[in-house]
């Protein structure tokens, strides 16, 4: 069956788009109440213009500490009253994803892999647009297998790729598959590339991310409970794939890309390499090591903010 490919980012509609959050879906508005089940919140029983109109920088991330130690991070970085230690989880009420707001930056988990990250975007979007979000920048910061580069250099994804390297995601809708563009903003991604050249100790490219479904086989490792390939057939994998312009291999970037693209929201992918494929496949970086290494994306997207918010940096 061939694929359907939705490109909904029509010119006429650009400045609009520019500004919104663009829920696709027209049921939404007949709908008396939006229960955004997974955060623990909903229309009725939360104020969410009040609680959210503000925001304008996202971050999201894999774990859940990670994401609160980005909150904290970000409240002393942009020094606003209070202490950090006091954040609380927005969504306490569930331990499916965590929340926390630091003025006007939001951090959110998303647990591992495409169907995690999907259900979050989609309250998450829809959270944006009922709280009235306008101009928001969404962030992807994440820890990644790195394909040809040093460990502990930060890729700035310029297009999110699946595993034939093509810039686009497919989603079953109805038994059918619909293919979306997967293309990140360019804009961001140059002016990230700009502060990495401004930090001390973060070494940054710009290259194409692979998406991938699973850790083990899906990233052609070597040490999975299964391996049905050879050493050489996974070299010549990654070969191609670094070929085709891919740096570094994740397991949320195109369903990310997708989403943000087509609800109009600009967003970026910012992961560290924790390894290099060509040379393994086990992390063995000491603990330590690989704590600095995941606060290189933290490091860099604090920075546009504090930048973007005209914070001295
Ligand atoms: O570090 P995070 O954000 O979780 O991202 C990467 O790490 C996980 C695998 O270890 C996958 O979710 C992958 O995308
Ligand atoms: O190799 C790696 C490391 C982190 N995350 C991944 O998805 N792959």
């Amino acid at each position: 069956m061939a694929p359907i490919l939705l490109n909904c980012m029509g010119s006429d509609h650009k400045e609009y788009i520019e500004h919104t959050v663009h829920v696709k879906n027209p049921y939404l508005e007949t709908m008396e109440e939006d229960i955004l089940y997974h955060f623990s919140l909903g229309t009725k029983t939360h104020n969410l213009p009040e609680m959210f109109g503000d925001v304008k920088f996202v971050c999201v991330g894999g774990s859940t500490n990670r994401m609160k130690a980005f909150a904290q991070f970000i409240h002393g970085e942009m020094n606003l009253p209070g202490s950090s230690e006091d954040l609380r989880d927005i969504c306490e009420g569930t331990d499916r994803y965590c929340m926390y707001k630091a003025g006007t930056v939001l951090s959110i988990s998303h647990g591992m892999g495409v169907p995690s990250i999907s259900i979050m975007l989609h309250e998450l979007i829809k959270l944006l647009h009922h709280a009235k979000c306008r101009d928001v920048v969404l962030f992807r910061l994440g820890t990644s297998g790195g394909v040809g580069l040093a460990p502990g250099t930060v890729v700035v994804t310029e297009k999110a790729v699946d595993y034939s390297f093509r810039p686009q995601f497919e989603q079953v809708v109805l038994g059918k598959v619909i293919t979306r563009s997967t293309e990140l903003d360019e804009g961001v991604c140059q002016e990230l590339l700009q502060c990495s050249s401004e930090l001390r100790n973060l070494p940054a490219v710009i290259g194409n991310t692979m998406c991938t479904h699973d850790f083990y086989e899906g990233q052609g490792r070597l040490d999975g409970a299964l391996c049905t390939f050879s050493h050489e057939e996974k070299l010549e994998y990654l070969q191609k794939a670094y070929e085709a312009g891919v740096r570094n291999i994740e397991m949320e970037s195109t369903v990310f890309a997708a989403m943000c693209r087509v609800c109009g929201i600009k967003a970026a992918v910012v992961c560290v390499t924790l390894l290099d494929r060509f040379k393994g496949d086990q992390i063995t970086t000491p603990h330590d090591v690989l704590l600095e290494y995941q606060q290189r994306p933290q490091v860099l997207v604090a920075h546009f903010i504090k930048k973007r918010l005209g914070i001295p940096v």
